[in-house]
């Protein structure tokens, strides 16, 4: 039996930061990992999309400049695309991520994990042994999330595309169907389309990225259409074959036949499988934490939940914040350290629940932190939006011939400060940290004045979004 004082179950990027600040605060720290080191965002998820995304940006953007437009003029080299893809998936080999996480000090023990009760992990390694490891002090569930398929009939023979064949596909399918209207679903049409594709999604709904303003999905539903794909909404998927292709049956009875299918339908917690009964939670459930990660529902305060897992915001920055923060939580109470758990303490993840950003690699891209009108209104606040054409700032205009975008900021009347910012056009995602940095620290509106953009940037924005509220 091996005892460590922290047992971590997943090495992705969220299991990587809490190990990491559990052994920096102190602690012995082992790392249980069924996979690959670094998790679904460094093999099929963050990095192979937007290594797939990029080039794609990048030729649109030159296409909207006289002068490069003609240097621009032929179509992305596929193959070229995604042998870059593959070296920033490191080949789907994780050598680099455990060199690094040995070199922290912490011990990876590779295999299947499940927790046999209080403090206790069994490990199915992959020679077939059983290992069983105890925690002095805490074990962290950082198992994430798989994609989330629905349930119709025959679909598993389909052999349909998740978010993983999505991005690591060797080969460009003639004809992709996409179903859903989020973020995988944009993203991932927007790339294979350029990559070549004839690409048709499938919306159940009525709109686009429905987490976010709704001016966001209208101008990436346009962007997809500019780009050819061929967009459908209210189209629920009732049926599906393979014979050679894939056909889709439709609610309306109408067909769609494509070389591949995507399901990019959400995502379901990794805790299926993961013993949680032999601690009182329920299995196939995302795992309630408080905002210092600890578990709700289990006594004894040992049990730690961080990351997709929690379900509190499926990000990886969002991930790797909370691991930092729980790992440091964990070697404070280890240690009989006091905590700061005040809203923004160095003990709580309050960024959570009030200033997540989130930027959506789609041409043109979305990006957004905080609250929409809609969310602040239904929470209470009494608010305004202020609105800007970003097509009318000459940093944007300079940006690229006929530049269409938009910016709003959600403004809390009572105390004037931002509730949250969305921007939605060409290049706005390095924009975001701004708006991020000025919801989190609720910068009044009165300082922002003094916060001066510089000239000729997209920034300047945000002098445009300042004197619009001023009328
Ligand atoms: C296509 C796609 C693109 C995305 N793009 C972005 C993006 O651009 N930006 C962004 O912020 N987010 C993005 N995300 C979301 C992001 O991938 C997740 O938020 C992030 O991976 C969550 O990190 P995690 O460490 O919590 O979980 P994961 O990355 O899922 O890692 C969990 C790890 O736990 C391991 N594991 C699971 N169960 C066990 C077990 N029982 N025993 C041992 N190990 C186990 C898994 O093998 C895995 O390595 C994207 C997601 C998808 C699907
Ligand atoms: N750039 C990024 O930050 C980025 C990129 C990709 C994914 N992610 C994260 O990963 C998570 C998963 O993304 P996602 O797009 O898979 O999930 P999502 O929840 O964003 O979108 C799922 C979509 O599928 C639709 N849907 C669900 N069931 C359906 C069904 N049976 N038939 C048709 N449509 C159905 C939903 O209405 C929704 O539009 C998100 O929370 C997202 O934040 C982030």
């Amino acid at each position: 039996m091996d005892e460590f004082d922290v047992v971590v179950l997943g090495a992705g990027p969220t299991g990587e930061n809490l190990a990491d600040r559990a052994h920096a605060g102190g602690l012995s720290v082992a790392v249980v990992e069924s996979e690959l080191v670094g998790g679904e965002c460094s093999y099929w998820a963050c990095m192979p999309s937007k290594a797939l995304l990029r080039p794609a940006a990048a030729l649109a953007e030159a296409r909207r400049l006289p002068g490069a437009r003609e240097a621009a003029g032929g179509r992305l080299d596929a193959a070229a695309v995604l042998a870059r893809r593959d070296e920033f998936t490191s080949h789907w080999k994780d050598d680099g991520q455990v060199d690094w996480l040995k070199a922290a000090g912490l011990v990876l023990v590779r295999g299947h994990g499940r927790l046999d009760g209080a403090k206790r992990v069994v490990v199915q390694t992959p020679d077939g042994e059983r290992r069983v490891l105890t925690a002095r002090h805490a074990v962290a569930v950082c198992t994430g999330t798989r994609a989330a398929l629905p349930e119709l009939p025959g679909l598993d023979e389909v052999r349909p595309w998740t978010s993983r064949e999505a991005t690591a596909s060797a080969q460009v399918p003639p004809r992709l169907a996409v179903v859903g209207g989020g973020v995988v679903a944009c993203e991932m049409a927007t790339a294979w389309r350029a990559l070549g594709s004839e690409v048709v999604q499938l919306v159940r709904g009525s709109r686009l990225l429905p987490r976010m303003e709704p001016f966001a999905g209208e101008a990436v539903a346009e962007g997809l259409r500019a780009a050819g794909v061929d967009l459908r909404f209210g189209a629920s998927v009732t049926g599906v074959r393979r014979d050679g292709p894939v056909t889709l049956t439709l609610d309306g009875g109408d067909t769609v036949t494509a070389d591949e299918v995507l399901f990019a339908t959400g995502r379901v917690p990794a805790t299926a499988d993961l013993g949680l009964e032999t601690v009182g939670l329920a299995a196939g459930r995302p795992i309630e934490v408080d905002s210092t990660g600890l578990a709700a529902g289990v006594s004894g305060g040992w049990l730690y939940a961080a990351g997709d897992v929690n379900g509190r915001a499926l990000l990886t920055h969002q991930g790797k914040y909370q691991g930092r923060i729980f790992g440091g939580v964990i070697a404070d109470r280890a240690a009989g350290r006091p905590l700061d758990t005040a809203d923004w303490g160095r003990s709580v993840a309050t960024a959570d629940e009030r200033a997540v950003p989130q930027v959506v690699f789609t041409d043109p891209e979305a990006a957004a932190v905080g609250l929409t009108l809609e969310q602040a209104a239904r929470e209470g606040h009494r608010v305004r939006a202020v609105d800007y054409d970003l097509g009318n700032v000459a940093g944007a205009s300079l940006h690229a011939d006929g530049y269409q975008g938009h910016a709003r900021a959600v403004v809390d009347l009572d105390r004037e400060t931002l509730l949250g910012v969305t921007f939605v056009g060409a290049g706005v995602a390095e924009l975001l940290h701004s708006a991020t940095i000025a919801v989190t620290a609720e910068v009044p509106v009165s300082r922002l004045w003094h916060a001066v953009p510089s000239y000729p940037t997209i920034s300047e924005v945000w002098l445009r979004l300042l004197e619009t509220y001023r009328g």
